[in-house]
């Protein structure tokens, strides 16, 4: 048993009783705080679609290449090439240098022109950039311990096989290749195929604020924190600087745990998805537990939810038959297989489609995988496509129906972007084509609701020096003028407290209930 090593003021890592190593709180930690904050990740870079459009050290987006919805108020940033490989850019000249001088670029840049214009996968350039890190470093140092230490399961890669395994050794052999073209140092394969087997364990991707992933990112100290479907705490960055936040007080000498996957699948597919990525049978609370909250069924005859553990309606005493039940659970392990799969429609039609056939069965709610997974498809899809109100009625779903039940806090991180991205949605709504809606809700009262919520909570989801906090703080001001309420202490009296506590809101709140409840009976019967 090795004794615990302190990761921060807040955390320790100890040996854990069935998952190697974990990370521990040393004292009471509240809810909505910083746990860790890693400023220099030991890899942190942008995928190949973010490549020309994100610096290469510090992870800032090009203005003009942001996305509309969240990008706004920030200061212009120009990114330049290296003139060395032109494949990387950075937004300053000491970003450049640092990633030149610092991390591995000096070394990778001639190997990257050799390539050009193919440019490396994330992975290969990942890899290298870890090996050369590792083998310059003295035995001893943090990066030595830190890679070294790190869990690879190669053995277990091996064992199934596969498209994994195959890509392994693929990239790890090209690689080795390339690496020769540099004078300084060159690998073999199999030295590269265990930082491969490191890498796909123990990475996270890079998010922007707002959770669209542009790169990929490791750090070892974030890499000893354990998994759970219902997690503590969450991983989350600004630009290059990762941060893991609590979601809830976590008393001392608990485990600290973030989710590795996706928390709107069901639970046969996050204990797939964690076997086959991560060699391990998921005992969290939520899988050892016969209640799965997004599991959920609907009452066919007064739309309440029913629990997992029962087929009758605690409301009306109607029971879900299993005529209804059978053949409605078929159809949504089936549109979550056939979406799994690689290059699959995902078209704007064939979403809608299944989302109608699920919705169809009158037994499954918004909630219930992967109704929530469609819904946020198509709302990015309508966002890109301009088409604000259709955005918007997904969006709303989301916000209405599924995040409460979701994320139980309302400083959840995705709950707080997912009010943003609505009201920044509204506001589009209510340039573009106000009329609909325009008749039934008040724009700016809504959207003043929306971003009191989004304020109010944004300290605790992303911290209060956050980017996001400042874009939120900024756009609040500018809304408060717009509706006329310039007294900071009127509007600051209603942050963080929900739509329904401010005075004026509950009418609205009750019609955009009504708007979404519509919204799904048209998508029902269709
Ligand atoms: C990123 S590492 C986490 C730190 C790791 N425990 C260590 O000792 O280095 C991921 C690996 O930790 C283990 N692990 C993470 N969460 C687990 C859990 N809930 N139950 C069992 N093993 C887990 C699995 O071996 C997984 O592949």
């Amino acid at each position: 048993m090795s004794p615990p090593v302190n990761l921060s003021p807040s955390a320790y890592l100890k040996d854990h009783p069935s998952a190697g190593r974990g990370v521990f709180a040393s004292g009471t930690i509240p809810a909505g705080t910083e746990i860790l904050s890693v400023a220099d990740p030991l890899i942190c870079i942008p995928d190949e679609a973010h490549l020309d459009s994100c610096c290469h050290y510090c992870m800032a987006e090009a203005t003009d290449e942001a996305p509309s919805v969240n990008q706004a108020y920030r200061a212009p940033v120009k990114l330049s090439y290296c003139l060395g490989c032109r494949v990387v850019k950075y937004c300053s000249k000491a970003c450049q240098t640092t990633d030149w001088k610092q991390k591995a670029h000096k070394y990778e840049c001639v190997i990257y022109k050799a390539q050009y214009p193919r440019i490396l996968p994330v992975t290969a350039r990942a890899i290298l950039r870890m090996a050369k890190q590792f083998l310059s470093e003295t035995p001893g140092s943090n990066i030595v311990g830190g890679i070294g230490a790190l869990k690879a399961h190669a053995e277990d890669f091996a064992k199934i096989g596969g498209d994994i395994w195959e890509m392994a050794n693929l990239t790890a052999k090209a690689a080795a290749e390339f690496s020769k073209v540099s004078k300084q140092i060159s690998f073999e394969p199999e030295f590269l195929r265990d930082m491969y087997c490191k890498l796909l364990i123990n990475s996270a991707s890079v998010v922007t604020q707002t959770f669209d992933p542009i790169g990929l990112c490791l750090a070892y100290q974030s890499a000893m924190f354990n998994h759970s479907c219902d997690p503590n705490a969450v991983m989350m960055f600004d630009g290059r600087q990762l941060s893991i936040r609590s979601l809830k007080e976590i008393t001392k000498d608990t485990e600290i745990t973030i989710s590795y996957i996706d928390n709107l699948a069901s639970r046969k597919e996050r204990k797939e998805e964690l076997k086959s990525r991560y060699f391990f049978d998921c005992s969290c609370s939520l899988c050892s537990s016969g209640v799965q909250p997004l599991e959920s069924l609907q009452c066919p005859k007064c739309n309440v939810l029913i629990t997992t553990n029962t087929t009758t309606c605690t409301n009306c005493g109607e029971i879900v038959t299993e005529d209804e039940l059978t053949p409605a659970i078929a159809l949504s392990t089936s549109i979550t297989t056939q979406r799994n799969k690689k290059n699959v429609d995902k078209s704007i039609a064939s979403t809608l489609k299944s989302l109608k056939q699920l919705y169809g069965t009158r037994v499954l709610p918004s909630t219930f995988p992967p109704i929530p997974q469609l819904h946020r498809d198509l709302a990015t899809s309508y966002i890109d496509e301009g088409n604000w109100k259709s955005a918007f009625l997904h969006l709303l779903t989301l916000y209405v129906k599924v995040y409460p039940n979701m994320y139980a806090t309302p400083y959840h991180p995705v709950r707080v972007v997912g009010t943003f991205t609505l009201a920044m949605v509204l506001i589009q709504v209510a340039v573009d084509e106000p009329e609909g809606f325009g008749e039934r809700i008040d724009f700016t009262k809504v959207l003043y609701g929306l971003l009191t919520v989004v304020c109010g909570n944004v300290e605790k989801s992303h911290g209060g020096n956050s980017s996001f906090a400042e874009m939120a703080r900024r756009k609040m001001e500018e809304v408060k003028i717009d509706v006329g309420i310039d007294s900071n202490r009127e509007a600051d009296k209603w942050m963080g407290k929900g739509l329904k506590a401010i005075p004026g809101l509950e009418g609205e709140v009750a019609k955009l209930i009504k708007i979404v409840d519509e919204f799904l009976e048209t998508l029902k019967s269709d």
